[in-house]
This record gives structure tokens, C-alpha cells and sequence, in this order.
């Protein structure tokens, strides 16, 4: 294989505060996955303490983690490259050619249940996960950190159309943190699309019917609150499986390279920061009453219901704008051939999906309580990068679209929340 010389592109914009940003995150975000876990198995759980929890660098690894983690992954990449569902085809690429992707996430779900069932009846101490979260954590880390630097190092044998268009201004740091190439392939094993949604998403919830576990090992049943932070996270996973194939058209796969960010978020920020809630229950139990759970419960499913119908709408519009379930729908005309919706859930405000997903957040952390805020950091950093996410995607709608994605703008005026925002 050649070694080729990429030319830099002109005048990239750079994101997420550049080359600083570029710098900082890689260290600061990692050291924040290890402080709120450690936080999570304090009594207080308070998660503005002096001095911090911080754990001691013995708890920090286990031999026995390193082995899970590499077992977990190898597990998820057999379970990938198994042929069970369909296969279907990713977005137009730049040469004109479309890439290929087995759409079996659901059969990974079911398949991994069903082994961990049998594990479980077999006598595997689930639970024992709990106490090895700190060292499983630093192993997911230390995999996103050589999964990205083989990334960027494979990138310079990339051919220069596929790379990612952000992800080539030769600033070597920024380069490695946002990624270089857009869909890097072992063979016909897509990386990034593997990443996405297999070993971090499985394993959050997988980490969650731990701490259920745990929390039975400790008090002898399970709690309600528990029962629903893990029935609606398993909602969450299960959707996005079952409705794998739209995953092709989100922002990640079309336009972002693959390095440190998506590796990390993928591997280590998803499956050890958004389960937190389930974590802090084991601790701190809580006791819920049967009418704040139907509450808890409805505001789920309202939120749930926006996010579905929402990104539904817009992916069989995407797909088949003739058919019979959008074909009532107003849309605007752009310059590029394609329509955008300005009726239905689209017309609501410019990002229904998100309000949606938002509304689900809250849902996942009012079984904790209130007296807490860790069980809230997953609202918060969510809100933040959904709002940042929201400003990126109109930057790139505007310079696609020009003129009539302001017309949207007018027509539909509000971004995520109508009325506020
Ligand atoms: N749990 C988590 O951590 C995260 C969850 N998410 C969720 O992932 C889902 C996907 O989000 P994301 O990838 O950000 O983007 P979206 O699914 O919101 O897609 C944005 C794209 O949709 C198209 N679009 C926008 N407006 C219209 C319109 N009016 N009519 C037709 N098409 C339109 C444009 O692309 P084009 O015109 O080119 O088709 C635009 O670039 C969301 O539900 C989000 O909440 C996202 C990030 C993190
Ligand atoms: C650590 C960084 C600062 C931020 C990393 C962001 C990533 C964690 C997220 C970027 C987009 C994501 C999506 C999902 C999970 C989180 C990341 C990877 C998603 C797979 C969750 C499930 C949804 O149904 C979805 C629509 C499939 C999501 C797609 C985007």
C-alpha cells in the first residue's frame, strides 16, 4: 500500500474550540469518567466534594478487567461478522460508490441476552461487574486511545476522497482527536459503524443489569427505581438496533471521520457515563411511589414517542418521499433536488428528535430523586452536546441548502423546544 501525501485542505474550519480543544478533551473528558464513577460509589455522592474521591491507582486495574474487556470485544466483533440480517447500503460517498453494512445489531442484542442468561444460570456473579467498573473503565479508555492512534496512522495510506472533509487541516492533534478517514475498513469490517452502536451501547445496558443485580445481591430484591432507569435504557439500546439501518444517514457516519472523539465516546463515554444512574441507585436506593413512577413513566413514553415518530418521519421521507405515510406532508424546495419537510413533526420545531430524546434524559434520572445532582449529569452534558450538535448540523444545512434552509428557518422558527429555543 501506498503512503500517500494528503494535501491539507484550505481553510477547514476547525470545531470543538480547535487545536486547544483538541488537546484538552482527550485528557480532561477521560479523568471525568473516572472522577463520576468514583463519585457514584461515595455514600454522599455528592458530586462537588473537597477533597475529590479519587481512587487509589490499585483500584484503577485489574488483570481481570483487561481479559473482560478483550473478551467483550471479540464477542461483539464475532457476533458483527455472523451472517444474520440483511445488508444494505450506506449513503452515496464522493467516488460515487456506496459501501455496504450488515444490519444484525438486533441479532448482536438478542444473542448476547441470551448468553448472558445462560452465564447467569450457570452461576456467573454478574454483579461482580460493580466492583470492577473503575479498571473495566480504564481499559475501554486505553482501547479508544490505540484505536485512535492506529486510525490516524492508517489514514495517511487513505486515498484523499476518503477522508473526512473536517478532518484534514494538518494540524496533527486536531487531526487525531475529530479523525481523518471517514469510513475505515479492516476488509469489509466497517470500524466505525462496528463502534457505534455494538460494544458500547450493548455494554451499557449490560453494565446496567449488573448494578441490578448487585442491588439485589445487597438488599434481596430489586428496587422499582432500578427497574425502570433499566427498562427504559433497554428501550433506548433496543431501538437504535432494531432501527440500525438508519444510523447510515446520521451526521457520524455521512460526515464525521472516525478518531479519538467517536472512539471514545463510542467505547468508553457512552456505556460508562450514561448508565450512571443505575450505578448511584446501588448506593443510594431509593424509594418511589406507584403515582411519581406513572409520571416517570408517561414522560418517557411521550419522550419516547417524539424521537421515534420524529426520526421515522424523516428517514422514510429520506428514503421514499412518495410514500403513503408522508405523502400528505408539506415540503420547500431546496437548490440541491432534495425537500424539506415543513409539516409533521418537522414543522414542530427544526429538531423534534432531540426534543424527544431530551424529555427521555429527564425520565432516565427522576428514579433518583432530587437530593443528588450526579444522577443528572447525563441531562446536563446531553442537553449541551445536543444543543452544540444542533448549531453544527444548521451550519452544514445552511451551506447545503442556502436560501431555503432559511425559508425553514422563518416557516419553522423555534430549534428544539417551541416557544424557548
Ligand atoms: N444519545 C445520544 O448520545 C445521542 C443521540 N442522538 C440522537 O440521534 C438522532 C439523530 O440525530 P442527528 O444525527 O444529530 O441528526 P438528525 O437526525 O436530526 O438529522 C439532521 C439532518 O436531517 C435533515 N433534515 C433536517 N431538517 C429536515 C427537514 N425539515 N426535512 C427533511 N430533512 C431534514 C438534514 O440532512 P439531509 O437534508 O442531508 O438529509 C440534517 O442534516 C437524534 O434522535 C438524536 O437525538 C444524537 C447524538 C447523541
Ligand atoms: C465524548 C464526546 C464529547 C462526545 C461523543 C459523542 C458520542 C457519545 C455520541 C455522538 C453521537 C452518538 C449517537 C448515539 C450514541 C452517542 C453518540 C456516539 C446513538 C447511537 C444512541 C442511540 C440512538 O438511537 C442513535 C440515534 C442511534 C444515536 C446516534 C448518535
Amino acid at each position: 500500500m501506498k503512503l500517500n501525501k494528503h494535501k491539507p485542505a484550505q481553510h477547514t474550519e476547525m470545531e470543538f474550540g480547535g487545536a486547544l480543544g483538541a488537546a484538552c478533551i482527550p485528557v480532561f473528558l477521560p479523568l471525568t469518567v473516572l472522577y463520576l464513577l468514583s463519585v457514584c460509589r461515595t455514600p454522599g455522592g455528592a458530586l462537588l466534594q473537597w477533597p475529590p474521591p479519587l481512587p487509589h491507582s490499585t483500584f484503577l486495574w485489574d488483570p481481570v478487567a483487561a481479559a473482560i474487556m478483550v473478551g467483550w470485544i471479540s464477542l461483539q466483533s464475532a457476533l458483527y461478522l455472523l451472517p444474520m440480517g440483511k445488508v444494505s447500503e450506506g449513503l452515496v460517498l464522493r467516488d460515487g460508490s456506496k459501501l455496504k453494512y450488515p444490519i444484525n445489531g438486533f441479532h448482536a442484542l438478542c444473542m448476547t441476552a441470551v448468553l448472558l442468561a445462560v452465564c447467569v444460570c450457570l452461576g456467573m456473579p454478574l454483579g461482580y461487574l460493580f466492583d470492577l467498573v473503575l479498571p473495566l473503565a480504564v481499559c475501554a479508555i486505553g482501547v479508544s486511545y490505540l484505536l485512535a492512534l492506529y486510525l490516524y496512522i492508517r489514514s495517511f495510506w487513505a486515498p484523499a476522497h476518503q477522508l473526512a472533509l473536517g478532518g484534514n487541516t494538518g494540524n496533527p492533534l486536531y487531526d487525531f482527536f475529530i479523525g481523518r478517514e471517514l469510513n475505515p475498513r479492516i476488509g469489509s469490517f466497517d470500524l466505525k459503524f462496528f463502534c457505534e452502536l455494538r460494544p458500547g451501547l450493548i455494554g451499557w445496558v449490560v453494565l446496567n443489569a449488573a448494578m441490578l443485580m448487585k442491588e439485589v445481591e445487597l438488599r434481596g430484591s430489586s428496587s422499582l427505581a432500578m427497574l425502570l432507569v433499566n427498562g427504559f435504557q433497554l428501550l433506548y439500546v433496543t431501538d437504535a438496533l432494531w432501527n440500525e439501518e438508519a444510523v447510515l444517514t446520521t451526521m457520524d457516519i455521512v460526515h464525521d471521520g472516525f478518531g479519538f472523539m467517536l472512539a471514545f465516546g463510542d467505547l468508553a463515554w457512552v456505556p460508562f457515563t450514561y448508565g450512571l444512574q443505575a450505578m448511584f441507585l446501588v448506593i443510594h436506593p431509593q424509594t418511589l411511589s406507584p403515582l411519581s413512577a406513572l409520571g416517570i413513566i408517561l414522560l418517557n413514553g411521550v419522550g419516547y414517542s417524539i424521537f421515534r415518530k420524529s426520526n421515522s418521519q424523516k428517514n422514510q421521507f429520506r428514503r421514499d418521499p412518495a410514500h403513503k405515510s408522508i405523502a400528505h406532508l408539506e415540503t420547500i424546495a431546496t437548490a440541491t433536488g432534495k425537500r424539506l419537510l415543513v409539516s409533521g413533526w418537522w414543522g414542530f420545531v427544526r429538531h423534534p428528535n432531540y426534543l424527544g430524546d431530551i424529555l427521555m434524559a429527564l425520565a432516565w434520572s427522576l428514579p433518583c430523586g432530587v437530593s443528588h445532582l450526579l444522577p443528572y449529569f447525563y441531562v446536563v452534558y446531553f442537553s449541551i452536546l445536543l444543543v452544540h450538535r444542533e448549531a453544527r448540523d444548521e451550519r452544514q444545512c445552511r451551506a447545503k441548502y442556502g436560501l431555503a434552509w432559511d425559508t425553514y428557518c422563518r416557516r419553522v422558527p423555534y430549534r428544539i423546544i417551541p416557544y424557548i429555543y
